[in-house]
């Protein structure tokens, strides 16, 4: 069986699909190979019956064999489908298929007479036993007349092939002389096609075949048979010395190898075809010339993309680094590319430039050089493309050659190179020192060399996205809508909130609500386009400061804003700044469609409410969520939060939705809470589009000294705000830290509530094992509480447990670490915060109102503690500087009286030593003298 699948699969590869399927012996090919793969996959089977019913539509035992399939599979709604559809489609002949659908209806379990049915190899998952067993295709298969001569025979005669079919009627399969002189007596335009496997592939066909001798289903002459003998370059024909053959080879309309592009009619026809030809090789990752021979079909459709698919899927296999055959058949693809495909004509071709970039990296696992060489050729003939510029830089940073790197980079801007945001990422990561000069994949990739590729895939070059580990793969063509997803529709809005409301909260009347995109009432059926490739060795982190190297700069990394970027001294009290809806990218990515730029960034995407976005990294991960980066068709950029609702509970996906509507009300009220455009919500899943932030507070920490005294100010304006709005909304977060804030814009914006995940139940709080983790900002009344209840931990939660935890922030802001930190056992932690005796140090400062802010938060009794309300009109929150008093500077007389002065002394060494000294005082914030000057120059 192994054998015909090979045969047939190269078949395929020398007679390309598009070419070839309105002819009726390559149809039965597609149907005979599709059941040859039922008998080890079924899925496999399936989609190659989809395969050969819309490429030979025409045909009606294909539909009738895909139906019969179906049967067997015990799905005879979808073998009604699939004939009435071929009625539709208007497969010929008619007659059968409505017989075929009579006998369907009938109740019988065959559509093909009863001689076909003996033919068949049963499509289950006994297949071994059937294969032990010897069906009669095997018997048939063997039944060699001992020429050494195998011939595919396709003798199904039109229209007498399947349901009540001539007797006569047989399956195609392997046949003996005799067999064969009968199809030859039958309409001419069935061919016979004999045809032997090409020397090339003789021994490890031989080799594989002896070890494996005692595969029942492999024909006994076939080793004789295949020894020796030669391909046919054209058609893989046999040049065989059976005269016979020769003969019947006169019969055979050869199909012409010469390029066509037509042969790929659509992506769709590239897909099903690739995994036609693909997927028998799977199962056999060794045998690489199945492969060369699938891939001369690719090549001779002359598209790049349909390549580059074939490639990458061809590199998955193994890892061409280890793997020196797997390396060479891939040398051996991209070389046939390059013959087939010159570069001059497909220069301005995305995919195109992916190959030759992958091309030269792969040359780069044996010979830098070499690779150079190839760098260089894809650089100068595909300029227009960041990635390409990028990659070469890149395989020049893995040898070390920073200087080169840069000026490859910098000569890219020049070139114009597109997107030009990705040269800026790749410049300052350069210069910062990043290994990767584009931040993409979690994953730390074995070698350098192969970081390329996640680096390429951030900016085309190649097209996985590396993903966190758990991650649903779901694409939507593959996923059909699971019954049990309810749309949001029916989550109804909870009409109230089971928060405690704060006393401090005052009824006021909310400002005007500021135009929100609106989020649509109904919700799509979910077509996912999850990533499909997992990966379980990565990561999962917020992103560092390293790879938002602008962020301290608030800056966001990916993105110029222009004006939008203003200091952070404005940005901070500037009433209500209008955010833009998300962050755009200035320049398009290159010069193609939309459509197909964003491919060349990523061809990962998630489809929320039918719209696209492009994944570009994941950027952060919560307790049952994950956030990635992601652009829409407009290369806006946004952020989208993933949570997985497989495993939750009912009071957990209530929470989440509880949340998300909260999020969604209160966009209207602050600024500093995170912005949500859309989210889709179904039973198993939560996609919420958001703001995408530089990165989260804690991240930012993490990774400075001091803090800038006016950030500090800035962002704890922000905070206030963030918080106040949401207490003012009865929502007490009760879970404060730094991880829920994240920097947007040069501004803090507040991206949970704290409601999902948890239960809150008017004023108490279930307080989870995971908030543990969390003891440094948790407020004392929370610990009291829990640990005076038996059973279920409970706490008493109130605004002002939110101040506390906002004061172990800005501590931290100020004094590196919160007040608690160095405490590291955790029990001992928890008495310090709860014990009144253990006095929280506050080491003086030179910004006394930070202190006295810092003093009154950190109180142990809540009631006692200052509110929200009263922290914002606080004194440290009024705009005069404090820390560094404004420098005195001189007056116009004073000026006069210096310049006076210094003209006074004449010399003019006098002179500029005199200047010099008063450069050094007025830096050192003394008051000018000039006399002193000149005293202490003379
Ligand atoms: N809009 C955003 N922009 C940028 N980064 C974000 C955004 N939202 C979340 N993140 C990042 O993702 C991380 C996880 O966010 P998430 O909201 O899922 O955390 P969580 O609330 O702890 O998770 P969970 O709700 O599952 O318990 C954040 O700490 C932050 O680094």
């Amino acid at each position: 069986m192994k054998m015909t699948q090979t045969i047939l699969t190269r078949v395929f590869s020398n007679m390309p699909l598009g070419k070839h399927c309105h002819n009726e012996s390559y149809a039965r090919m597609l149907v005979r190979f599709a059941e040859l793969k039922a008998i080890q996959d079924v899925s496999e089977a399936e989609a190659n019956f989809n395969v050969a019913r819309s490429h030979s539509q025409n045909f009606a035992f294909v539909h009738i064999a895909h139906a019969q399939f179906e049967m067997s599979q015990g799905n005879t709604k979808r073998g009604i489908y699939i004939l009435q559809n071929a009625v539709q489609v208007g497969a010929q002949p008619k007659e059968q298929l409505e017989a075929a659908l009579r006998s369907i209806q009938n109740g019988k379990a065959l559509l093909r007479s009863s001689e076909d049915k003996e033919n068949l190899p049963v499509p289950n998952s006994n297949a071994q036993d059937c294969v032990k067993k010897g069906s009669e295709f095997q018997k048939v298969s063997r039944t060699s007349d001992g020429t050494g001569d195998l011939q595919l025979s396709s003798i199904f005669s039109s229209g007498r092939d399947s349901l009540g079919g001539a007797p006569d009627d047989q399956l195609p399969g392997w046949r003996t002389g005799s067999q064969r002189k009968r199809a030859v007596g039958m309409p001419v335009r069935v061919p016979i096609v004999p045809f032997s496997i090409p020397e090339k592939d003789d021994d490890d066909y031989n080799n594989s075949r002896v070890s494996k001798g005692s595969d029942a289903s492999i024909p006994t002459s076939l080793s004789r048979q295949t020894s020796g003998s030669n391909m046919n370059p054209i058609f893989g024909l046999s040049s065989s010395k059976n005269s016979a053959v020769d003969r019947d080879l006169v019969c055979v309309q050869q199909p012409a190898l010469s390029p066509e592009k037509s042969i790929w009619e659509d992506q769709a026809a590239i897909d099903s075809t690739t995994t036609l030809l693909h997927t028998c090789d799977t199962k056999n990752a060794s045998r690489m010339e199945d492969v060369t021979y699938n891939f001369d079909q690719i090549v001779n459709s002359n598209s790049p993309e349909s390549c580059w698919a074939y490639l990458t899927n061809l590199e998955k296999r193994g890892n061409p680094h280890t793997d020196i055959n797997l390396l060479n058949k891939l040398k051996d693809c991209y070389s046939k590319v390059f013959f087939k495909l010159p570069v001059r004509q497909y220069s301005k071709n995305a995919t195109y430039a992916r190959i030759l970039v992958r091309y030269a990296e792969l040359k780069g696992i044996e010979d830098p050089d070499e690779a150079q060489d190839h760098f260089i050729v894809a650089r100068s003939n595909c300029k227009a493309f960041a990635f390409v510029h990028i990659a070469h830089a890149q395989f020049e940073v893995s040898q070390g050659n920073v200087n080169k790197a840069t000026s490859i980079l910098h000569k890219a801007h020049t070139l114009n190179a597109k997107p030009a945001e990705l040269l800026d990422i790749a410049i300052h990561n350069l210069k910062a020192g990043e290994k990767r000069l584009l931040p993409n994949s979690e994953e730390e990739p074995p070698t350098d060399l192969q970081a390329s590729a996640p680096v390429m895939s951030a900016c085309g070059g190649i097209q996985e996205v590396q993903l966190p580990a758990r991650v649903p793969v779901r694409r939507s063509v593959e996923q059909p809508k699971p019954a049990s997803r309810e749309p949001l529709s029916e989550w109804k809005i909870p009409t109230s909130i089971n928060r405690h409301v704060s006393p401090e909260v005052k009824q006021t009347t909310p400002p005007e609500p500021r135009p929100i995109p609106r989020l649509a009432e109904s919700f799509l059926t979910p077509s996912l386009q999850l990533p499909s490739k997992v990966n379980s060795q990565t990561v999962c982190e917020t992103p560092n400061s390293n790879r938002y190297p602008a962020a301290n700069s608030f800056i966001t990394p990916v993105v110029k804003r222009g004006p939008e970027v203003y200091s952070s001294a404005a940005a901070a009290h500037r009433a209500g700044p209008a955010q833009q809806p998300c962050t755009p990218l200035n320049q398009p990515l290159c010069a193609q469609t939309p459509q197909a730029s964003l491919s060349v960034l990523s061809n990962e995407s998630i489809t929320i409410k039918g719209k696209q976005f492009f994944i570009l990294k994941m950027i952060g991960r919560g307790g049952s969520s994950k956030v990635y980066q992601v652009l829409d068709h407009k290369k806006q950029l946004y952020a989208v939060k993933y949570v997985n609702l497989e495993e939750a509970d009912a009071q957990t996906i209530e929470s989440y939705k509880n949340e998300i509507e909260h999020l969604n009300h209160l966009q209207q009220y602050s600024d500093q809470i995170i912005k949500l455009y859309d989210y889709e919500i179904t039973n198993s899943y939560i996609y919420m589009l958001m703001e995408c932030g530089n990165l989260d507070l804690n991240t930012w920490l993490r990774n400075r000294k001091t803090v800038n005294p006016l950030e500090r100010k800035f962002y704890w304006k922000n905070m206030l705000e963030a918080v106040h709005t949401i207490h003012k909304h009865g929502i007490v977060h009760s879970d404060l830290k730094p991880a829920n804030f994240v920097i947007v814009n040069a501004s803090l914006k507040l991206i949970d509530f704290g409601i999902a995940n948890r239960i809150q139940p008017d004023v108490t709080s279930i307080m989870k094992d995971s908030q543990v983790g969390t003891l440094n900002y948790m407020p004392p009344e929370a610990i009291k509480d829990t640990s005076s209840q038996t059973g279920k931990a409970r706490s008493k939660i109130s605004p002002k447990g939110d101040v506390w935890s906002l004061g172990c922030i800005l501590y931290c802001m100020t004094y590196g670490k919160t007040p608690f930190q160095s405490i590291t056992n955790q029990i001992s932690k928890l008495h310090a915060i709860i014990d009144p005796s253990h006095k929280i140090e506050f080491p003086d400062i030179s910004e006394k109102d930070l202190l006295d802010v810092l003093k009154r938060c950190l109180v142990r009794n809540p009631r006692e503690r200052i509110s929200i309300a009263e922290l914002l009109e606080h004194p440290y929150l009024q705009l005069k500087p404090q820390a560094s008093p404004e420098p005195e500077y001189p007056s116009n007389n004073d000026l006069k009286k210096i310049l006076t002065d210094l003209a006074a002394l004449q010399s003019p060494n006098s002179i500029i030593r005199a200047a010099n000294n008063l450069a050094r005082m007025c830096s050192s914030g003394k008051k000018l003298d000039v006399a002193e000057c000149a005293k202490s120059s003379s």
